[in-house]
């Protein structure tokens, strides 16, 4: 039996932790330590409940974080430093320069390395094979409820109570979307490192109150030709702001952890 270490017992980790395959066990789940004591009780004791990395004396198969960017910060690169895999969720910490330069130190002195989850979005892998070729423009475009705004700095840019058809508030390079967006736009630092860079990923976000979904696009274009994804994906009915598939890309990556042929 595979052991994961899950950082995260939010919506996501939560609807991640229901789903595990059968030959992964979750032994380490990291939380915010005046969450340990709740946590511990409520799994009980196959699962050891930690709020440091250094409490964990094996090596876990892989660990996966869903906790957002800050927990990328906190934990990242010790988990590199120790030479584990990190599935990462939270990707928008990477348009962080300062924060991506100590995690790649942290992954070459330890030999860790960090798997950039897909989450909300499709055709990832297509955009990174299409880049081997070279890419001339990648527009990402996130369209989300006014729930699924609220809290973040959406809330500044547009009035999400009165709003009455679709609008774009936000218009900038994925690096900024990722940076002010934390909890909403991890997608377009996936789509950015995926393809363009930060820099050249043009990305727009919009507030639609007619719409229930969480929905996200890609246009690319390049030598190897169009790709125009569009995907329209539920949130969680824990966190408005969290699509379903994201969790289930986290699922994905452990089931590459013990299964033999990897798709
Ligand atoms: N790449 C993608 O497509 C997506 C990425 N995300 C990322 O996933 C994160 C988690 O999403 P949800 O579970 O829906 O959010 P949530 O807010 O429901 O849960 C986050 C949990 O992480 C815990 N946490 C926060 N900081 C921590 C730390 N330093 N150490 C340990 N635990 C910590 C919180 O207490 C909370 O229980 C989001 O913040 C976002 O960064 C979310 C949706 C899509
Ligand atoms: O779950 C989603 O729809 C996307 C999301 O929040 C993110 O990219 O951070």
């Amino acid at each position: 039996m595979k052991q994961l270490m899950m950082i995260g017992f939010g919506a996501m980790g939560r609807e991640v932790a229901s789903l595990l395959p059968a030959e992964l066990a979750l032994k380490w789940l990291l939380v915010s330590p005046a969450r340990v004591d709740e946590v511990q009780a409520e799994l009980g004791p196959s699962v050891r409940v930690l709020s440091d990395i250094d409490e964990c004396d094996q090596a876990p198969d892989l660990v996966v974080e869903c906790a957002g960017q800050g927990a990328v910060r906190e934990h990242g690169a010790k988990v590199l430093a120790r030479g584990w895999t990190l599935g990462l969720i939270s990707v928008g910490a990477l348009a962080d320069d300062e924060l991506m330069l100590s995690l790649r130190a942290a992954a070459q002195q330890g030999g860790g390395r960090i798997l950039a989850l897909a989450g909300a979005i499709a055709g990832v892998d297509g955009l990174a094979a299409a880049r081997e070729g070279g890419l001339e423009s990648v527009l990402y475009s996130g369209r989300k409820s006014p729930q699924s705004w609220r809290g973040s700095p959406a809330e500044a840019l547009i009035d999400l109570d009165t709003v009455t058809e679709p609008t774009v508030f936000f218009r900038g390079t994925a690096r900024e979307a990722a940076l002010r967006f934390p909890a909403n736009a991890n997608v377009a630092a996936t789509v950015a490192l995926a393809g363009l860079g930060m820099d050249n990923t043009r990305v727009e976000l919009t507030v639609d109150p007619a719409s229930s979904t969480n929905k996200h696009s890609i246009l690319a274009q390049g030598r190897f030709g169009e790709l125009s994804i569009e995907l329209s994906g539920q949130p969680l009915a824990s966190n408005p702001k969290t699509s379903t598939l994201a969790a289930l890309s986290v699922v994905r990556a452990c089931r590459h952890c013990t299964d033999t042929v990897l798709i």
